[in-house]
């Protein structure tokens, strides 16, 4: 397989409008060459494989049938939106894909008119198509005015509530719209849930296979596809515990389920429900994660996530690692405790290997629950399986955490539960970009009484931390981490239970202080390295805490010193801002002392490598440099003190 494969008939199609001159055999031959085309930008730029040469021939259907981009087409995540990239007018830039200054890998509404709607949390799909259908209803019509709705969304997506909210809520306004439900019987990892075992009950059982023999032939079931569909869709469910198909129950026309890499079926029952529907209607397609490409088909995650890679093996080119994952640290760390505390278990937000969590359910099955993506549910779960004696993690991405932050108020804070949030992927995490960056943990979490929360500098202190949440009974307690690999720090046999509240000094210096949270400590350390080389030697400090702050550790640097530097991979209302209070409130800013906060800036900053986005946010060693000599020109170091 050549790296650039020939792509004669792709070519011809620069637009969606393109595809409409095209007959269904040359539909066919674009779809296979779109296949080709996809696998070999993604050999060069890795990101979400998988999930896109799984929807190619469903991208093609509906560019074809549907007049996008007046036709509002929604992919649910949109980490399968690289084809519908190519076939938007994108694929000059497509081998730009993640990197700095190129194509987002997800849907962004900056990028094109034909991503009417961002995406990469999951689940937001039907609600968004839903509020482009009612707009169109009422007359709101910005260029280009508005058409059809139409949601994309997986089975993994389907195990999130806000998917059935949107649908409770369009099933009762009875407006036009199309979900389109691809079932590739997979989320990351396999799909978990009793929502996952109807799905595949829907198409495994005896019916399913005579309907799509009627769908594969003359396509028998299209003149009156919604009464034919539901008519198979009920006497599939004969004997099933409901009497109808749930997309029935909750107003939906169900169509399916019909195999999604077979233009010969999506094309017709595309063209028919465009042309006849009136309401809202639920396509159920089958398709493979993976689908034509053997390397990323037989990998257990169906090339989900894939680094840049050797076409023809798949072989992936993965970075040398010099030291382990702080992932890795954490669920080893984890295991431990559980090993000598069986009150200890863990929850995950279907991210078993993102967050390590895997590991842990191999050995200890019984105390891992992946509850699908639902963290609203993870967390009150959690809630509750600490009222009920246990010692839950509830190990979520920071960016995730977020969909569960009335539960952390509600069900964790205010009852003071003891669960342990293992917060993973914080601050920026490079090619997912925006949407994925964990910047808001800090603030969120250090504002709510009672809560502890902690940023690990180093893979050690990930540990020691591990360890202090174990033993800490007394509310909920918080820490955080970053994606990829740990400083290489020598690793302590045990994590030792940390004083709540309490930080450390790391060098002793005098002038200037700069008091790290998390992992920029070693871009502090670098800083203060070369800052030695011109005389000037910092005190740095690690505070370990946001919450409780160490007043006697913060009072002594402000006392010690005539300038002060807080640094932390959040937003603005975090670690610095908790700092600056307690240092106004004790009148320290009155006796003269210089304070600089280094936060994250107040934009979100679109993907890149994560050195570069922290180039980018100016909290890199050279900038913490910078800063230093910028607050020592401000400060008018006080001789005495210095
Ligand atoms: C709220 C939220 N939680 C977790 C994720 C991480 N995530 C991205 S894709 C994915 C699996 C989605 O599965 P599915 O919808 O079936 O799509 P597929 O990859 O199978 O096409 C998960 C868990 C996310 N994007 N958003
Ligand atoms: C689309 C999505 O949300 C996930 O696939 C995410 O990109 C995984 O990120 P990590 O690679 O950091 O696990
Ligand atoms: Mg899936």
């Amino acid at each position: 397989m050549s790296n650039r494969p020939e792509t004669p008939t792709l070519d011809r199609v620069h637009l969606p409008s393109d595809l409409k001159a095209l007959s269904d055999a040359e539909l066919h031959r674009v779809a296979d060459e779109l296949r080709q085309e996809t696998i070999s930008a993604v050999s060069e730029t890795g990101g979400h494989l998988g999930a896109g040469l799984g929807v190619v021939e469903l991208t093609v259907a509906i560019h074809s049938v549907f007049d996008t981009p007046r036709d509002r087409l929604i992919w649910d995540v949109s980490h399968q939106c690289y084809p519908h990239k190519i076939l938007t007018g994108r694929r000059d830039r497509i081998r730009t894909l993640r990197q700095k200054d190129g194509l987002s890998g997800f849907t962004k509404r900056s990028e094109s008119p034909y991503d009417p709607f961002g995406a990469a949390h999951s689940s937001t799909s039907i609600s968004a198509a839903l509020g482009f259908a009612v707009a169109r209803d009422l007359g709101g019509a910005p260029e280009p005015s508005l058409g059809d709705a139409i949601a994309v969304i997986g089975d993994g997506a389907m195990s999130a509530g806000m998917a059935y909210e949107a649908m409770n809520n369009a099933g009762h306004l009875g407006k036009r719209l199309f979900v389109i439900l691809n079932d590739n019987e997979m989320s990351i990892a396999p799909p978990v849930g009793a929502m996952s075992s109807y799905l595949t009950r829907l198409y495994t059982e005896g019916p399913f296979q005579e309907l799509k023999a009627v769908a594969k032939g003359a396509v028998g079931f299209l003149p009156e596809p919604f009464q034919e569909g539901a008519r198979r869709a009920k006497e599939m469910l004969k004997g099933m515990a409901v009497g109808g198909t749930l997309f029935e129950e909750l107003g939906f026309s169900y169509i399916g389920p019909i195999d999604g890499h077979d233009l010969d079926q999506l094309l017709p029952v595309l063209r028919t429900v465009k042309a006849r529907s009136t309401g809202p209607v639920l396509i159920h397609v089958i398709t493979k994660k993976g689908k034509g490409y053997a390397p990323a088909e037989d990998a257990a995650d169906k090339g989900h996530g894939v680094s840049t890679f050797d076409m023809v093996t798949g072989k992936q080119k993965k970075a040398v690692s010099n030291a382990p994952s702080y992932t890795k640290v954490f669920a080893q760390a984890l295991m431990d405790e559980a090993e000598r505390d069986s009150k200890v278990c863990a929850v995950t937000a279907a991210m078993p290997d993102g967050t390590g969590l895997n590991l842990f359910a191999e050995r200890f099955p019984r105390r891992c629950f992946d509850v699908g993506i639902a963290e609203q549910h993870g967390v009150t779960f959690s809630a509750a399986l600490a009222a009920g004696g246990m010692k839950p993690f509830c190990a979520m991405y920071s960016t995730f955490l977020q969909r569960g932050y009335d539960q952390v108020v509600h069900d964790v804070a205010i009852q003071r539960l003891p669960v342990r949030f293992a917060i993973d992927r914080a601050g920026l995490v490079g090619a997912d970009g925006a949407t994925h960056a964990g910047s808001f943990d800090i603030a969120f979490l250090a504002n709510l009484p009672g809560f502890v929360v902690m940023a690990a500098a180093d893979e050690a202190e990930l540990k020691h931390m591990v360890a202090t949440a174990v033993a800490h009974d007394d509310g909920p307690i918080a820490f955080r981490f970053p994606r990829g690999e740990g400083v290489g720090v020598e690793m302590p046999e045990r994590g030792e239970v940390l004083e709540i509240g309490k930080g450390r000094i790391v060098r002793e210096g005098k002038g200037v202080a700069i008091l790290s949270f998390g992992t920029r400590l070693k871009e502090v350390q670098d800083a203060a390295d070369a800052l030695a080389a011109r005389g000037i030697t910092p005190t740095v400090a690690d505070a370990r805490f946001a919450k409780p702050l160490d007043r006697d550790l913060i009072l002594k640097l402000a006392e010690d010193h005539s300038a002060l530097i807080t640094i932390e991979e959040g937003a603005v209302g975090g670690f610095g801002s908790h700092v600056a209070q307690l240092l106004a409130e004790e009148g320290v800013f009155d006796r003269g002392l210089a304070y600089r906060s280094m936060v994250l800036p107040d934009t979100f900053i679109d993907q890149a490598s994560p050195a570069a986005m922290y180039a980018e946010a100016k909290m890199n060693a050279s900038d913490i440099e910078a800063k230093v000599l910028e607050v020592m020109g401000v400060a008018q170091l006080d001789t005495k003190r210095a």
